[in-house]
């Protein structure tokens, strides 16, 4: 049978802090029956990753990993090892099993005070113990796509300095979190298109993905023409069915009819 005629979509979940120990299972335990057997993933056009919540990783692993379906933490402690209390550092991470750890959301910016020295320092310590950061970078306010491109090359271009690494480019416009609807999709695709000619310039980033965020859900991805490498979901991914619904997308893209 031919391979998939491009490389795999990615498509990304943050729980965040949404749901309970069991509901996160429980929800697990239908994305997995979901990963079983929709033909975008067994056919290798799709591939999932979930950041639930600290508590829930071994578990949600042990649920998850079996379908291929790749774990990470939503934060990560700028060191590895030591007198930092409450944080969770790579080693540990990568030790249970963890793939990525996201860094650098803009909540995390916002309600934490998580500068650019701090989520710089969050990229080195995935890069550091093996895990591929999914790095959130965006525009605080809206503007034009033009102005967006510019300000978030400029963005990862700071954070990546002196970095070397494969990495997972989350751009996510910050007033597009949490809203009724993404950001446009000629928006999303100046931005990605800028990010991914950026990272193009930049060997020691071979292999590193753009994928977009912000009220990301169902009827996006065949919007975008191919300018992401695919989605980051939030609250639209609760449902199961959406979930689906976006599969289904990938599984039949470009003007093709989804049922
Ligand atoms: O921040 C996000 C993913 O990390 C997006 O969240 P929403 O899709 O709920 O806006």
């Amino acid at each position: 049978m031919p391979g998939p005629a491009r490389p795999p979509l990615l498509l990304g979940v943050s729980l965040k802090m949404y749901f309970g120990h069991h509901q996160t299972l429980n929800w697990a335990r239908k994305i997995a029956t979901l990963a079983a057997e929709h033909p975008a993933v067994t056919s290798g056009e799709a591939r999932l990753f979930v950041l639930p919540a600290f508590p829930t990783l071994i578990p949600a692993a042990g649920i998850l990993a079996p379908y291929g379906i790749a774990l990470g933490a939503q934060d990560i402690a700028t060191e590895d090892t030591g007198p930092y209390t409450g944080e969770v550092g790579g080693p540990l991470l990568k030790e249970i099993g963890c793939r990525y750890a996201e860094v650098g959301h803009a909540e995390r910016r916002r309600l934490y005070g998580e500068g650019d020295t701090v989520v710089a320092a969050k990229t080195a310590a995935a890069l550091r113990s093996g895990l591929t950061p999914v790095l959130c970078v965006g525009e605080r306010d809206r503007g034009t796509p033009q102005e967006a491109a510019e300000r978030t090359v400029a963005e990862a271009a700071r954070l990546l300095t002196g970095l070397d690494g494969t990495v997972v480019l989350a751009y996510e416009p910050q007033w597009a979190i949490g809203a009724p609807e993404p950001a446009s999709a000629e928006h999303i695709a100046a931005v990605c298109t800028a990010l991914r000619n950026w990272l193009d310039s930049r060997p020691r980033h071979a292999g590193s993905q753009v994928i977009y965020g912000g009220s990301a859900g169902p009827g996006l991805i065949g919007r975008l023409g191919g300018t992401a490498d695919g989605l980051f979901l939030g609250r639209f991914a609760h449902d199961p069915e959406n979930v689906r619904a976006v599969l289904d997308e990938i599984r039949a893209p470009a003007g093709a009819a989804v049922a």
